[in-house]
């Protein structure tokens, strides 16, 4: 990376997400040689700590979360940082930001990434102190990194988008989803647009229905402050697992520039059909963790969790169903689920394909011939395709085989999603950015079943913790023979 002068300030460096992946995918940019020398890295927080208190703190964290820990690059890594003590409503906090973000005698401050890694109640208040200090369009080089979820519905989407135009341009904005940042979510664009028979079959022709699956083993942590207001719909729905829809879903881009991307995502989220008021149930389930075992441990429900108000309704488990009408999914269901405290950390896309029109094997062979499967698992990585192979002998019987491969080669390293974004912010690169139409469209999709959760406050379903979730959650599954594939 080129020598810069830059700055990245990070509002809520004491939080879950700097722990658990900014500090870390910093940290593995320092030791790959990718962290510019000069970088200046400023952890702002509330806790009344020094430089020190806040070393001992990322030390331990880093500790934790990245992967391996090496006390030589610590030290270097170290260097970068400055921790600033303030709170976010408290304009002398941006003072003490500004003085020490401004170089003596510079009239501004360097190129600056202010990263707001705290909860999304607390973007606008941010955003507009910084502005009161001088961090806006109009003096110099700032860039803010919004987090998700962007608005809590599609109004509130909206006024924050206006809240930012305010202050900033919109080249200034970086409205980050880190699933695009995963090599594994891109690798859907080259699976599909890179293979011929592939995108030949990828229609309502051949595809009978899609899934798409992020499981979490684990719970909300410390994080029932945010998590108890947002829920799974919020936290992960409207954003992560749309946007792995419309990857699965858009039409071929005239380029793989960023904007030609967008508008096909775009396009795809524009065409689901929405969802009726009065049909809310058939479309989307919810549930929330009780107690149960998870990798043989006891851990208590949701209800136990530290933080979380009494007889919370928030789901941490949704399933929904969208349709998207145009002319290559008409009649498809894409069914979507993420929940966590499920059996596994997973994720994947799951095709089912049709039944082929003449069953030419059912007198001679296995009672039940699942039509094919392609299935992409992001997480573990693997991409298995389930085709039918004559079994050895003298009858004509069939059975199924998997096609199983590794995206990776031996010795090829994953390059994190936080680690690829944090660099295409500081070279400011927008392209795996999120535009704002996209956010708006997928709260369009989604804010119906918000509503009328919304009404439902006395009751929410339960699921074990460590289980795949509720039984209830195949109500949305449009045909008996459909149901939640595993990738496993
Ligand atoms: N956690 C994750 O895995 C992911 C989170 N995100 C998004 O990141 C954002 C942050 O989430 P997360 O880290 O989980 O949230 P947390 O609640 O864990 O962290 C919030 C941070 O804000 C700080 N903070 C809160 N109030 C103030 C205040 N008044 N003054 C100064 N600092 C304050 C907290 O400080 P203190 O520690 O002192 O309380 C903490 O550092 C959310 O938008 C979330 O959706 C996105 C992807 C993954
Ligand atoms: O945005 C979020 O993502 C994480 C899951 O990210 P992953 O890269 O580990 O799959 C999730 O745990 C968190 O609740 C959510 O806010």
């Amino acid at each position: 990376m080129s020598a810069c002068n830059c700055q990245f300030v990070i509002f809520g460096a004491t939080g879950d997400l700097a722990s658990k992946k900014l500090l870390p995918a910093l940290y593995h940019l320092q030791c790959a040689g990718r962290m510019p020398e000069a970088m200046r890295i400023v952890a702002f927080g509330r806790r009344p700590w020094d430089d020190a208190a806040w070393q001992a703190f990322l030390r331990q964290e880093l500790e934790s979360y990245a992967s391996g820990f090496h006390p030589e690059h610590f030290d270097a890594f170290c260097q970068h940082f400055h921790y600033v003590q303030g709170e976010l409503h408290d304009p002398e906090s941006y003072g003490k930001l500004s003085a020490l973000l401004t170089r003596e005698g510079a009239e501004r401050p360097d190129d600056t990434t202010f990263y707001l890694a705290i909860r999304p109640g607390e973007f606008v208040p941010v955003v507009q102190q910084l502005s009161a200090a001088g961090f806006n369009r109009d003096s110099g080089s700032h860039r803010i990194v919004i987090e998700k979820p962007f608005g809590d519905d599609l109004e509130s989407a909206i006024q924050l988008n206006e809240q930012l135009h305010r202050h900033f341009n919109e080249d200034q904005i970086y409205r980050i989803d880190h699933y695009l940042g995963k090599e594994i979510v891109q690798n859907l664009i080259a699976f599909r647009f890179a293979n011929l028979p592939i995108e030949s079959v990828w229609n309502r022709n051949y595809i009978d229905h899609v899934q798409i699956t992020v499981a979490e083993d684990f719970g909300i942590e410390n994080r029932a402050g945010y998590y108890d207001q947002a829920g799974a719909l919020r936290d992960m729905l409207q954003n992560h697992l749309m946007q792995i829809l419309t990857l699965v879903a858009m039409e071929p881009p005239p380029s793989l520039e960023a904007d030609a991307l967008r508008d096909e995502k775009v396009k795809v989220l524009r065409s689901i059909r929405p969802i009726p008021k009065t049909a809310i149930h058939a479309y989307a389930m919810r549930a929330q963790y009780g107690p149960g075992q998870v990798n043989g441990k006891h851990v208590p429900g949701y209800q136990n969790e530290p933080g979380v108000e009494a007889n919370s309704v928030t789901e941490t488990y949704v399933a929904a169903k969208f349709y998207i009408d145009n002319w290559r999914w008409r009649g498809v269901p894409f069914y979507l689920r993420t929940g966590k405290r499920l059996a596994a950390k997973t994720s994947s896309v799951a095709i089912r394909f049709r039944h082929t029109p003449q069953q030419l094997f059912r007198e001679t062979s296995i009672e039940h011939i699942e039509p094919n499967w392609i299935l992409l698992s992001l997480q573990p990585e693997s991409l298995k395709i389930e085709i039918y192979v004559k079994e050895p002998g003298l009858e004509m019987r069939i059975r199924p085989i998997q096609l199983n491969a590794s995206y990776r080669r031996d010795g090829e390293k994953e390059l994190d999603a936080y680690e690829a974004l944090l660099l295409d912010v500081m070279e400011g690169d927008r392209a795996l950015f999120i535009r704002f139409d996209e956010v708006e469209w997928a709260w369009r999709a989604v804010d119906p079943i918000l509503k009328a959760w919304s009404r439902e406050t006395d009751y929410i379903s339960t699921y074990p913790a460590g289980s795949w979730g509720p039984e209830e959650a195949s109500r949305i599954m449009d045909q008996e023979d459909q149901y939640w594939r595993s990738i496993f």
